[in-house]
């Protein structure tokens, strides 16, 4: 009998097309079972595939309305994830509420988000009550994250005298030393791996000189050594030093956002307040991240893929099933397919059309 292969079609930009697809996960996933296929987001979706599963990091109305007709065309297939949850993500403010509703019990650590502000407008960027309980330094974040270059431009503030150079609408939020490192945690449906980069350095005042009110800087976590603000300063930090926060409590917090943000695919940024030791804040959660700088990803995504793949096959067999029973007179309007042992399946809710992968 001929295998059966599970076929993934990919939408992505380019940047992001060259890092992930990488011949090392395209084999190691071929060899597996799964087919990693190029979208050519340039022709209708509908022209290409079959696919049984859709990854994508690709934006703009017309792709929206590609996904609809897809799934409805498609009810059994995997989007990965659903637009409408991305969509969440590219507010800087809508991105940290889930944080906020997020409730852990642990009697150890905390967590929560730093103070901030939106400002939409020059005038409110001006009134000294706008930013009342708000202390210097700040950082000015563009509220919108889409992933263009232009919401990765941040800026340290460290008074009054220099908002003119700011361009709202963004979002202020207080600095909160944090030692200089940053925990990076990557969630790929079930598994959740926490790794450290280095970070905007402690009192960043002091430490990166006599800036001028303002300190322009974009994507700290991602830089090459030549960019970095003060090079000697992470040398001497010994990144290696720095103790992780607990597994447990990093791994609490990963599937209470995958379940209320109904998201397979992302990651966020926490940082441990040097004041209180015990208190982590999440700073930023980004979708689809740079999974490749993450150690034997190959390996954590083709997993993923074929648990997906075993999902699939399940859905089929319960579709067949229920012909069987439509023929012989059964009823079952929606099924819930995956055990509790698993921590669920995907639910497939006949009457929505609409079939998501959850927890
Ligand atoms: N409230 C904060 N206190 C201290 N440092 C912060 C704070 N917010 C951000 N930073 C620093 O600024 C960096 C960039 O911030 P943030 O992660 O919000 O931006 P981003 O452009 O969305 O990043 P990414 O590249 O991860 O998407 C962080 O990695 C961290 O070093
Ligand atoms: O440019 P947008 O769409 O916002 O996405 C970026 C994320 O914001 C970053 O978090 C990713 O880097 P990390 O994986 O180091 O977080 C970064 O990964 P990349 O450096 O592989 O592109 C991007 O995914
Ligand atoms: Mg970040
Ligand atoms: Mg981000």
């Amino acid at each position: 009998m001929e295998e059966r292969r599970f076929c993934i079609g990919y939408a992505l930009a380019p940047k992001k097309r060259h890092s992930f697809i990488q011949d090392s996960l395209v084999s190691l996933a071929a060899s597996r079972g799964i087919d990693l296929v190029r979208i050519d987001t340039e022709r209708p979706l509908l022209d290409q595939g079959p696919f049984d599963c859709i990854l994508h990091k690709f934006y703009g109305e017309d792709w929206r309305k590609q996904l609809v007709e897809f799934r409805v065309k498609n009810p059994n297939a995997f989007i990965l994830d659903s637009p409408d949850s991305i969509e969440r993500l590219h507010n800087r403010i809508s991105m940290l509420q889930v944080v906020s509703e997020l409730k852990i019990e642990n009697p150890d650590e905390s967590f929560g988000i730093p103070k901030q502000i939106v400002i939409y407008d020059k005038e409110t960027l001006f009134d000294r009550q706008a930013w009342e309980g708000l202390k210097f330094p700040v950082i000015a974040k563009p509220l919108v994250a889409d992933g263009s270059a232009k919401s990765h431009k941040m800026a340290l503030v460290f008074n009054h005298d220099c908002l003119n150079k700011l361009k709202p609408p963004i979002v202020l939020q207080e600095f909160v030393n944090h030692g200089g490192v940053i925990f990076k945690v990557y969630v790929v449906g079930q598994y959740v791996k926490c790794v450290k980069r280095k970070s905007l350095p402690d009192e960043p005042e002091a430490k990166l000189g006599n800036v001028d009110g303002l300190l322009s800087f974009s994507q700290v976590s991602n830089m090459t050594p030549r960019e970095k603000i003060d090079d000697k300063y992470y040398k001497m930090m010994q990144l290696d030093d720095t103790e992780m926060p607990p597994l447990s409590f990093i791994t609490d917090i990963a599937r209470g956002l995958q379940r209320s943000m109904n998201l397979n695919l992302f990651n966020f940024d926490v940082i441990r307040d040097s004041k209180i030791g015990t208190r982590y804040l999440i700073i930023d959660i980004n979708y689809f991240p740079g999974y490749a700088k993450m150690p034997g990803y190959e390996k954590v995504l083709t997993d993923f893929f074929c648990d997906l793949a075993q999902k699939k096959e399940a859905l089929n067999n319960a579709d067949k099933k229920k012909d069987v029973e439509d023929k012989i007179g059964c009823d079952q309007e929606t099924r819930k397919i995956g055990s509790d042992e698993d921590g669920g399946g995907q639910s497939v809710d006949r009457e929505k059309k609409e079939t998501t992968v959850q927890d």
